[in-house]
């Protein structure tokens, strides 16, 4: 594996990779300085981050890559360091001339220095604005298609009024198949050139739609886990959401509408053209139409029902307790509270949809009132005939055409604010510091139990709460067995999680054979360390694919065995033996929490790293189980750095080490005292010892 100080990349790639981003400014300063021709890794991260660009440092990912904006630095495994760049959904690379070559395919080992944010930029980027460019090569076929659409939507318009002029005020009866048939084929333009508009807008929208979900999910999973859990489940599922209000809006029905609205313009020249100053009666509607439903939508949006989320809220009490609401029988209360947010729910909505109806009734009169009041000035027009009759109904045909997509603009007003929420909101979200924002490049040995070092680690969930934990500090030898005891809530699932990074402490730090936890790559070190958590997650699917989660290439025997090694035997009978059981037919609240345990205990079995780490492993086991399940620790014991919370009296007794945690401190850590061997459950006895 690569490390920081092994690998260079030459001073001209960056040179390069400046001008690139259009830092030539700063390109030319690093050229005349006396940075060393060939630099490591780790000094071009500091440079790009000393000129103040914004970046991440990952495994090289295509999914990721293809939402990348800048140019970014390519750094595989093996080979020579390479600038590149996203093309559509292909890669290119900077050639020794400066040309961009198509990239026949990613290095499949290696790291990227993603680009993400610019320095001197006046004016912050919009993250969203700058995905929404890649469909620019949308935008011409629309902006054609529509104004091929609009002149042709003059057709029937025209050929009524050719009719009326031409054909009846003429008597020339002849010419009507010749003015028929131009009508129709325009009509023919009108219809197909729509459809192909509304499949390119479907499939741009949906194509940024995927880009913004995909962004989405792979910033979630890169950011922090605290952040993650601070924010919570719902919040993050929005977020995802966010992406395909976007979607139909801009594919929906609305959509088309507002695409058109600034085609109306041409509704306006064909109205000067057939009726000269009549044209200034629209203009003057259209005036007071935006002033009317300006207010109109204030009167509409100040009665958005405010209930919602609480009525929401009862929903999802409801789906979750339901049980213990029918087995303690004791409903009245909750009932009483449930139809109370009811009964408001339905009144709010009741007067928000009779606002919303009159302001669409508003909408459609003045409409009609437009078309009227063009009807009654052109007729002064037609009786001084400085217009013909035809035109006057061609003009009054030609109004809906600039009413039709004012109105949708209003009835689309909430949509737009709502996409304009959306946009602040993924562009915040799009700066929130990722794992990925520091150069963790190391990797741990694979190989040998590594040693751990805590010092002084002090964490607080929130800042009106105690610590969690407060100055732990103790050293755990390589291939030492170390049980974390204490009673309930004094931390010690929360050292276990800073123990292996998953969490971060505010203060104190945790050093892996003498290197900084932080000093990992955390994709590679989370994937290396074995974590079993007390809680286990399951992923809809079999037995088999939920074990293989930790191990992709595990033998359908290696998952047996591992299953038989945590305890799980009588799971696995219970199961027949079948590895491809789903799980999940049996449904997830079925599934007791001790055969989760065995799962989650196999998983990290699975992995055979030679740092294990498991929070209460052996929680309510029966006395076989257990049993099985020492003997597993006993053969791992001395090859595998070994750390587990525990209640257990017996378990205690084969650590080689002892941490008594008490209101998240260390009130003692060293081997079991040989004066007090049987430390109480919750280590009350052992602290009064102490
Ligand atoms: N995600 C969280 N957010 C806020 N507070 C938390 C969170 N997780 C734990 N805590 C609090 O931190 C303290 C330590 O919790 P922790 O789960 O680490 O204790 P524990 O010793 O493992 O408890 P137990 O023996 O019950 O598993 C407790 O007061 C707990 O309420």
């Amino acid at each position: 594996m690569t490390t920081p100080e092994q690998t260079l990349c030459p001073k001209s790639l960056l040179i390069r990779l400046f001008n690139q981003l259009g830092l030539n400014g700063q390109a030319k300063n690093i050229e005349k300085s006396d940075i060393k021709n060939q630099i490591t890794y780790l000094e071009t991260y500091i440079l790009l981050k000393k000129h103040h660009v914004g970046l991440m440092v990952q495994a090289i990912d295509k999914h990721q890559l293809i939402n990348t904006i800048h140019p970014f630095l390519l750094l595989p495994e093996q080979g020579e360091p390479l600038i590149a760049r996203r093309s559509n959904h292909q890669f290119q690379y900077l050639d020794v001339q400066n040309q961009w070559q198509m990239l026949p395919a990613l290095p499949h080992d290696g790291r990227v220095f993603i680009i993400e944010s610019l320095p001197s930029m006046s004016k912050k980027v919009s993250a969203f604005a700058a995905h929404f460019k890649k469909q620019t090569k949308w935008y011409q076929p629309v902006f054609w298609l529509s104004l091929l659409s609009s002149l042709t939507g003059l057709a029937v318009p025209l050929f009524t009024m050719a009719v009326y002029d031409r054909v009846i005020g003429g008597q020339t009866p002849e010419i009507l198949p010749t003015i028929a048939l131009g009508a129709l084929m325009a009509l023919i333009i009108l219809v197909s050139s729509r459809l192909i508009r509304a499949n390119i807008v479907a499939t741009s929208s949906n194509r940024f739609a995927r880009d913004l979900s995909g962004m989405t999910f792979n910033r979630l999973l890169s950011m922090p886990l605290m952040v993650l859990s601070r924010v919570g489940l719902s919040s993050h599922i929005a977020r995802i959401r966010n992406a395909e209000k976007v979607r139909s809006v801009i594919a929906g029905p609305g959509g088309a509408g507002l695409i058109d609205l600034p085609f109306t313009i041409i509704a306006f020249v064909a109205i000067l053209l057939l009726a000269g100053w009549l044209v200034l009666v629209p203009i003057g509607m259209l005036i007071l139409f935006y002033l009317i439903m300006k207010a109109m939508n204030k009167f509409t949006q100040a009665a958005t029902p405010t209930i919602s989320n609480e009525y929401q809220n009862s929903l999802n009490e409801l789906a979750k307790n339901l049980l213990q609401l029918k087995a303690s029988g004791e409903t009245d209360g909750w009932h009483t509270q449930f139809l109370r947010r009811a009964k408001e729910n339905c009144r709010q909505n009741f007067l928000y949809a009779k606002r919303n109806g009159l302001n669409a009734a508003v909408a459609h009169a003045m409409g009609l009132f437009t078309a009227l009041i063009t009807v009654f000035t052109g007729i002064f027009l037609v009786l001084n005939q400085s217009i013909s009759s035809g035109a006057l109904i061609a003009c009054t045909m030609l109004i809906w055409r600039i009413t039709g997509p004012a109105q949708l603009a209003f009835a689309s007003k909430q949509k737009l604010d709502m996409i304009k929420s959306t946009v602040q909101q993924f562009d915040r979200f799009m700066e929130v510091t990722t794992e990925f924002n520091e150069l963790r490049l190391d990797s741990p040995n694979l190989e040998k139990a590594p040693s751990l070092s805590l010092k002084h680690l002090t964490l607080r969930y929130s800042a009106e709460t105690e610590p969690a934990l407060s100055g732990i500090t103790f050293d755990i030898e390589a291939g030492e067995t170390v049980a974390i005891i204490g009673p309930n809530g004094c931390g010690k699932t929360t050292l276990l999680l800073s123990a292996i990074g998953v969490i971060d402490a505010q203060a104190g730090y945790v050093t892996i054979n003498n290197k900084n936890l932080k000093q990992f790559d955390p994709e590679i070190f989370r994937q290396w360390a074995a974590f079993s958590p007390t809680n286990s997650e399951f992923l809809p699917g079999s037995l088999a694919y939920n074990l293989r989660l930790a191990k992709p290439d595990a033998s359908d025997e290696q998952l047996k065995q591992a299953l038989i090694d945590a305890g799980g035997e009588a799971l696995l009978s219970a199961l027949d033996n079948d590895l491809n059981a789903n799980l999940f037919s049996r449904g997830t609240s079925m599934f007791s929490a001790v055969e989760g345990g065995y799962i989650s205990l196999a998983r990290a079995l699975l992995k055979q790293s030679p740092l294990l780490v498991m929070d209460e492993p052996i929680a309510n086991r029966n006395p076989h189980a257990k049993t099985a399940f020492i003997n597993t620790l006993t053969k791992l014991k001395g090859s595998t750095t070994i750390l587990f919370t525990t209640h257990d009296q017996e378990l205690i007794q084969y650590a080689d080490k002892v941490v008594i945690l008490d209101k998240g401190s260390v009130v003692y850590a060293g081997p079991i005292p040989s004066n007090n061997p049987e430390i109480s459950k919750d280590s009350a006895s052992t602290l009064e010892t102490q």
